[in-house]
C-alpha cells in the first residue's frame, strides 16, 4: 500500500518542524483531545489502538503504519500540530487505501466546532467531548508559550489542569507518599474515585484503550491504590478543588490511561484481540467478489398487492440464470410451481428439501439458503423489508450484500428504502427505484362484524393470533353458520398450509371461509374478499401486545388480489371497539427503518472463540453479543432461540464448535419439548458418529382430537429438523433422509385430513408458554360459545379516539 499525498506531506512537515515522534490515539469514539506527545497529536476516529510512531518510521508510509495497527479496514484519522495549529485530516477510503482525501491547514477552531467528520459521517467533537476540546485549546496556548521559554520539561507547573498527563503520571511513579493531607481531603479524594468508578463516560472511554467494562472497576481500584500511595499535595489539592465532579473524572482519566497502559498490558491485549475478533463493522467488505462486480439493484417499492413480485419474477424468468429468494418455504414452492408451469425449468432449494430439475438454470430458494458463491444474471429478493426483522433480518442483509448477480430485484414496502440507498452507496452498486400503487384501494368496512361471528361471509379470512384462538373461532363459525373453514397457522407444514389454501381458493367446495394466523401475512395469493381481525393484540413470547401497524397492514393487504375472484379488498374487525386501531394502523405511513440485522458467520464466531477457549457455546454467543462492534446501520439479530438450543446441547460431548453452531440453526420449535428431545437425541447420536435414526413411529390415522393433532404437528416438526440436518451435515450420518421425506409427506396429508374433520376444542401444549387465552391475560367470554377472545384495545385507544374523532358514524365505508 502506498502512502499517498497525506504521508508525503506529513513527512515534509515533520522534518521541517523537527518532530520527533507522534502518538496515535486510540478510540472507537472520538478521543481527540486526550493526549499530546512532543507537540503532536495524531487523532483517530473509530480506531482503536495506542502507539507511538518514532521519527525513523516517518520515512515509511504512515498510512501503512496506521493500517498495521488498525482493526478497521479504512480508519480515518487526523493529525495536527498544536504548536502552530496546523492540521491535516485524512480519510483513506478506497479499496486499497491509496486514495487519500487531504484537508490541509484547517484551523483548530474548525476542529473545535465539530468541523471533522467521523467514519460514519457523524460530526466529531460534539457532546461529551466538548469540554475536553475547550481544555485542549488551552493546553495548546500554554504549551506554545512554554516552548517559547524553551523546552518541554518546564511545562506549566503552575496550573495542573494544563499539564501533560504523561508527565503527571511519570511524576507519580517516582513520588513519595504524601502524609500532609487533611482527613477531609482524603475523603474528597475517595469520593472522586468512587465517582470515577461509577462514571459511564470513563467506562466508555476506557474501551478505547481496551479496558473492558468487566475489568474497568478492577483497573480503577488498582489505580486508586496506586494514586493514594503516590499523590503529591499539589495534585491532591487540585483534585479536591474540583470536588467529586465530572471535571475531576476528566482530569484523572488521561493519567488513568497511562497507568493502565503500563500496568495491564496483558489484559489490554486480551480484550483487544477479543474485540477485533468480534468486529462486525463494514459488512459490505465481507463479500469481495460481489464488491468486484458492478451490480444493478432495482427496488420494487410499494404496498401489498401492487405487482412488485410479479414484475420482478418477469425479469427472473427472462434471465439466462436466475435465483428467487423467498421469505417462506411455501412461497418458494409457489414460485417453483408457477415458473415451471410457464416452461422455465426451475429447481427448489430450501433448508429441508432440494428438488433439482434437470437442465434448470433457475432456482427458487428460501433466503437463508441463498448461495453467495454462484454467479447469476438476475436475482430477486422478496419482502426485502424483512432485513429489519429482529431474528431473521441477517439472511436478507447477507443476500443483498453478498449475491453475485448482475441485476438484483428487491421487492418490498418502502420502510428499508433509505437504508438500502445507504448500503448501495457503500457497495458502489447502482440503485433504481420502481414505485407501485395498490391495484385497488383497500376499503375499511366501518360496520364491523358487531362482535358476532354469525356475520361472517363467504370469502372472509378471520385473523387470530394464536392456535387456540384459531380453533375456537373456527368452531364458533361452523357451529353457528353454514360456512366451513380452512385453517392456516405457523405450526402447520407448508404442504398442509398449501392444501388448506387451495381448498379455500377453490370455488367448487363448501370451504369458503379461512381462519388464519399472521402466517398468511406474506406474499401468498389467496382469494380473500375481506380480512376480519378477530383481535388486534397478540402474545409476543412475553406478554400480550398490540399487533404492530406494519403487520396489520401486511395482513389486511391480503384482501382482494388482482386476478382473483375478489379484486376489491375489504377489511374490518370483529369488534367495533377495535376498529379505530385498525384504521390508525392502515393510515400510518411506513416507518423508516434505521438499522438492519446482521449475524456472524461461523468463521467469525470461531475466531472469537479462540479468545475465550473455555466457555460454553451459549456463553460464547452471549459474550459475542456483548463485545461485537457494529456500524450504525446494523444491529445484531436476536439469538435467544439459538442460545436455548445451545444450552440444551451443552452436555453433549464430542461436538465441534462448528457442529454446535449448525445444530443451533436447525429449525426446531424450542417451545415444543418433544421436538427438543428429538433434536437432543440427533445431536447425541451424531456426536458418537452413529448413523442417526428417526426413531419415531408413524401415526395410524388422522387425528381424533386436539392432542393427536398436536402430536402430528410435532412429528412433522421432528422430521423437518431431520431433513434440515441431513442437508447441513454429511449424508452418511443422516442416512434416512428418503424415509423422513416420505413420512413428512404422509404426516402433512394426515394433518390435512385431520383439519377437515376437526371439530374439537383446542388444548394447550404441554410445557409451552402461558397461554394468551388464560384468565390472567384478561381474555373475555363471547356470546356463550365457550369461545374467548383477547381483550379489546379499546381502553388504550379510547383517548386517542376522543381526540381525533376519526369517525363521524360507523355506517359508511372508509377508504384507506
Ligand atoms: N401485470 C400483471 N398482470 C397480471 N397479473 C398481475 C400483474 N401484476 C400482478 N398481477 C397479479 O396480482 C397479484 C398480486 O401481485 P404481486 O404478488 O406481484 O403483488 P405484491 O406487490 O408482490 O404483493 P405482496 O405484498 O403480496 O407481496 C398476483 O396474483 C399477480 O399474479
Ligand atoms: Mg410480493
Amino acid at each position: 500500500m502506498a502512502g499517498g499525498p497525506f504521508t508525503s506531506l506529513f513527512r515534509i512537515y515533520a522534518s521541517r518542524n523537527n518532530v520527533h515522534s507522534a502518538r496515535v490515539l486510540l478510540s472507537n469514539q472520538n478521543f481527540r483531545s486526550m493526549r499530546q506527545f512532543n507537540n503532536w497529536v495524531l487523532e483517530t476516529h473509530q480506531f482503536s489502538t495506542s502507539f507511538d510512531v518514532p521519527r525513523r518510521q516517518f520515512s515509511t508510509s504512515l498510512v501503512d503504519i496506521i493500517h498495521s495497527h488498525s482493526p478497521l479496514k479504512n480508519p480515518q484519522f487526523t493529525i495536527f500540530n498544536p504548536a502552530d495549529a496546523r492540521q491535516f485530516s485524512s480519510s483513506v477510503d478506497d479499496e486499497d487505501g491509496n486514495r487519500v482525501k487531504l484537508n490541509e491547514n484547517k484551523s483548530l477552531d474548525s476542529v473545535e466546532n465539530g468541523g471533522l467528520e467521523g467514519v460514519d459521517g457523524n460530526s466529531v467533537g460534539a457532546g461529551d467531548d466538548n469540554e475536553s476540546c475547550v481544555c485542549d485549546s488551552m493546553v495548546i496556548e500554554e504549551k506554545q508559550s512554554d516552548d517559547v521559554e524553551g523546552g518541554n520539561n518546564i511545562v506549566g507547573k503552575k496550573n495542573l489542569a494544563f499539564r501533560d498527563p504523561v508527565e503527571l503520571y511519570r511524576e507519580l511513579l517516582t513520588a513519595e507518599k504524601n502524609d500532609n493531607l487533611k482527613r477531609s481531603d482524603w475523603d474528597t479524594l475517595q469520593e472522586i474515585f468512587s465517582c470515577f468508578s461509577k462514571s459511564g463516560w470513563a467506562a466508555n472511554q476506557a474501551l478505547g484503550i481496551y479496558i473492558g467494562k468487566s475489568f474497568f472497576h478492577t483497573a480503577v481500584n488498582r489505580f486508586r491504590n496506586f494514586f493514594f500511595k503516590k499523590c503529591s499535595a499539589e495534585l491532591a489539592m487540585h483534585l479536591v478543588s474540583l470536588g467529586a465532579s465530572d471535571k475531576a473524572v476528566r482530569f484523572l482519566f488521561p493519567i488513568f490511561v497511562e497507568y493502565c497502559i503500563e500496568e495491564f498490558p496483558d489484559e489490554i491485549k486480551r480484550f483487544r484481540n477479543m474485540i477485533s475478533s468480534a468486529d462486525l463493522t463494514k459488512p459490505h467488505t465481507w463479500f469481495p467478489f460481489a464488491r468486484a462486480m458492478k451490480r444493478k439493484i432495482i427496488y420494487h417499492c410499494g404496498p401489498t398487492n401492487s405487482g412488485k413480485t410479479y414484475n420482478a419474477l418477469q425479469k427472473f424468468m427472462e434471465a439466462k440464470k436466475g435465483i428467487y429468494c423467498s421469505p417462506l418455504r411455501l412461497l418458494a414452492m409457489e414460485v417453483f410451481d408457477k415458473v415451471n408451469a410457464l416452461g422455465v425449468y426451475c429447481s427448489l432449494y430450501t433448508g429441508q428439501e432440494k428438488k433439482h430439475v434437470p437442465f434448470s438454470n433457475h432456482i427458487a430458494c428460501t433466503v437463508e439458503m441463498v448461495s453467495t458463491e454462484e454467479l447469476y444474471d438476475v436475482a430477486v429478493i422478496d419482502e426485502i423489508q424483512m432485513m429489519a426483522d429482529s431474528c431473521r433480518g441477517y439472511a436478507w442483509t447477507r443476500a443483498l450484500l453478498g449475491l453475485k448477480a448482475d441485476e438484483i430485484h428487491l421487492c418490498g414496502d418502502p420502510s428499508v428504502l433509505d437504508i438500502v440507498k445507504k448500503i448501495c452507496s457503500e457497495t458502489g452498486d447502482e440503485l433504481y427505484e420502481q414505485h407501485y400503487e395498490r391495484f385497488k384501494p383497500l376499503v375499511v368496512e366501518a360496520k364491523t362484524l358487531l362482535g358476532d361471528l354469525k356475520n361472517v361471509r363467504s370469502g372472509d379470512c378471520i385473523v387470530a393470533f394464536s392456535r387456540r384462538e384459531i380453533f375456537e373461532v373456527r368452531m364458533a363459525i361452523e357451529k353457528h353458520t353454514n360456512h366451513r373453514c380452512c385453517v392456516i397457522y405457523g405450526a402447520l407444514p407448508p404442504e398442509t398450509r398449501r392444501q388448506q389454501a387451495n381448498l379455500f381458493n377453490d370455488q367448487d367446495n363448501e370451504y369458503d371461509v379461512l381462519v388464519a394466523s399472521d402466517a398468511v401475512g406474506m406474499g401468498l395469493n389467496l382469494n380473500i374478499r375481506r380480512v376480519v381481525f378477530n383481535s388486534l393484540s397478540k402474545y409476543n413470547g412475553d406478554k400480550i401486545v398490540p399487533v404492530p401497524p406494519s403487520q396489520v397492514k401486511q395482513i389486511a393487504g391480503r384482501a382482494g388480489r388482482r386476478g382473483s375472484r375478489y379484486p376489491d379488498g375489504l377489511t374490518t374487525t370483529l369488534q367495533l371497539e377495535d376498529l379505530d386501531y385498525l384504521i390508525d394502523c392502515l393510515k400510518q405511513p411506513f416507518e423508516n427503518v434505521k438499522k438492519v440485522g446482521l449475524f456472524p458467520f461461523f468463521e467469525q464466531v470461531e475466531l472469537f472463540a479462540g479468545q475465550l477457549p473455555d466457555i460454553s457455546f451459549a456463553h460464547l454467543l452471549e459474550k459475542f453479543g456483548e463485545n461485537c462492534r457494529l456500524d450504525g446501520s446494523y444491529f445484531l439479530c436476536r439469538h435467544d432461540h439459538i442460545k436455548k438450543v445451545a444450552n440444551m446441547l451443552e452436555k453433549v460431548q464430542g461436538l465441534s464448535l462448528e457442529d454446535r453452531f449448525n445444530f443451533c440453526f436447525a429449525p426446531v420449535n424450542f417451545r415444543d419439548p418433544k421436538a427438543m428431545y428429538h433434536l437432543h437425541r440427533f445431536a447425541a447420536l451424531y456426536s458418537i458418529k452413529v448413523p442417526v435414526s428417526i426413531a419415531m413411529g408413524m401415526p395410524k390415522g388422522s387425528a381424533r382430537n386436539d392432542a393427536e393433532l398436536q402430536d402430528l404437528e410435532t412429528k412433522h416438526q421432528v422430521l423437518s429438523v431431520y431433513l434440515w440436518l441431513s442437508q447441513h451435515f454429511k449424508k452418511e450420518i443422516f442416512p434416512y433422509k428418503k424415509k423422513a421425506e416420505e413420512m413428512a409427506i404422509d404426516i402433512a396429508d394426515l394433518l390435512g385430513q385431520s383439519l377437515i374433520k376437526a371439530c374439537w376444542k383446542p388444548e394447550s401444549r404441554q410445557g409451552g408458554n402461558p397461554r394468551p387465552q388464560q384468565k390472567e391475560d384478561g381474555h373475555e367470554r363471547h356470546k356463550g360459545d365457550g369461545y374467548r377472545r383477547p381483550n379489546s384495545l379499546v381502553k388504550i385507544y379510547e383517548k386517542k379516539r376522543q381526540e381525533k374523532e376519526l369517525l363521524q358514524g360507523h355506517s359508511q365505508k372508509v377508504v384507506v
